[in-house]
């Protein structure tokens, strides 16, 4: 450190050695076009840290501490609290084993396990500091005590848990501003850290269900039986329909296209090349499928394309959960 090529004649006073140490440090920098200059930095260390974001899959919570930070007090924050992930300076130990002591300290949970995402300079124009980050699965059974933090410390810690997302728009809202803070909830959501939320069936919203069943299968290409099938399925769709969702048929956007294209009848050129393949483009934007009716190989087929691309699939107009758009309840339809 002492032989960097940019820096010389690094002279150290001591202004402040009362908690930590807070030095004038003199020194002559290099400039890029070769000529030194005489600069002086105050420069304060109180040794490093490392902080932890503590999070649950199952709640969808995190925990965080809140307590009066003087500093801040001093800085536009009237009531001087301070909402944070459990942190604390390192003592004689390794960052990860620092920050386990810690957490247990300052939130009464007793971690085994932490991963490590990263360190930073959090303030590198005076402050020495470098914090390390980590994320630690919680829950209940780790609960060792109440936290706190230490009596001798003055900590008084109050920890809170609170959901994820809440905590997220606590960022938004300014309720929340630590940088390690922001910068550990971002990180989890960055990374999808609390996975992606199991919806509730009840309360999911509109889906774009594409009903698949007979169109030639079975009629001997006798249009009035195929006719049957058309209104067989739209009547299903109307059904979806009341029930908040947004239904379609591979034969709303086939059948236009292949009479403009000039078919000249079902199981022709034209027919086969745009019926069929453009049900499977459809199903890309749809959400579920349908099976309904009889024997089929057409529908079946797309049953099979919307399991490739891991599409919900229903097999009864039953296990099609109501949205939760649907404001007011459609008669006949239970
Ligand atoms: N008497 C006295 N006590 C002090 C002083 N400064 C700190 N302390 C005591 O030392 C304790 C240090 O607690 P830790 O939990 O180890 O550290 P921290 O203050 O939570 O620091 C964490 O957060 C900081 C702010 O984000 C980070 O800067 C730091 O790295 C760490 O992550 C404080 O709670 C306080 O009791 C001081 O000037 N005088
Ligand atoms: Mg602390």
């Amino acid at each position: 450190m002492d032989n960097h090529p940019r820096i010389r004649k690094i002279t150290e006073e001591v202004l402040s050695d009362n908690w930590y140490v807070l030095k004038k440090v003199s020194f002559e920098y290099q400039k890029e076009n070769g000529e030194w200059e005489k600069q002086e930095r105050e420069v304060y260390d109180r040794g490093n840290g490392a902080t932890i974001l503590l999070y649950n899959r199952d709640k969808q919570t995190v925990v965080l501490t809140r307590q009066f930070r003087m500093p801040t007090y001093k800085n536009h924050n009237p009531s001087g609290m301070l909402i944070e992930t459990c942190a604390g300076l390192l003592d004689q130990e390794t960052p990860e084993a620092s920050i386990i002591r810690e957490t247990e300290e300052e939130t009464g949970y007793k971690l085994t396990k932490v991963q490590q995402v990263g360190e930073a300079y959090m303030s590198p124009g005076s402050v020495t500091e470098i914090v390390h980050f980590y994320v630690g699965e919680y829950d209940e059974t780790m609960a060792s005590g109440t936290g706190g933090g230490l009596d001798e410390e003055q900590e008084n810690i109050e920890v809170l848990e609170l959901p994820f997302d809440h905590a997220l728009e606590m960022i938004r809202t300014g309720e929340i501003r630590d940088g390690k803070t922001i910068l550990l909830l971002q990180y989890a959501e960055l990374h999808g850290l609390l996975g992606r939320k199991e919806v509730d069936e009840k309360e999911r919203g509109p889906m774009h269900i594409l009903v698949a069943g007979p169109y030639r299968s079975g009629t001997g290409d006798d249009p009035e039986k195929i006719e049957q099938n058309v209104q067989y399925m739209n009547r299903i769709a109307l059904h979806l329909y009341e029930a908040g969702h947004m239904p379609v048929l591979g034969e709303w956007y086939a059948l236009p296209l292949v009479a403009t294209a000039g078919s000249a009848g079902i199981g022709d050129e034209i027919f086969n090349r745009i019926f069929h393949p453009s049900s499977e483009r459809l199903l890309r934007h749809c959400d579920a499928v349908v099976r309904v009716g009889g024997p089929s190989a057409g529908a079946d087929q797309m049953v099979n394309a919307a399991k490739a691309m891991g599409k919900m699939i229903y097999e009864k107009l039953e296990d099609i959960p109501k949205a939760a758009c649907l404001a007011l309840p459609v008669q006949g339809l239970d």
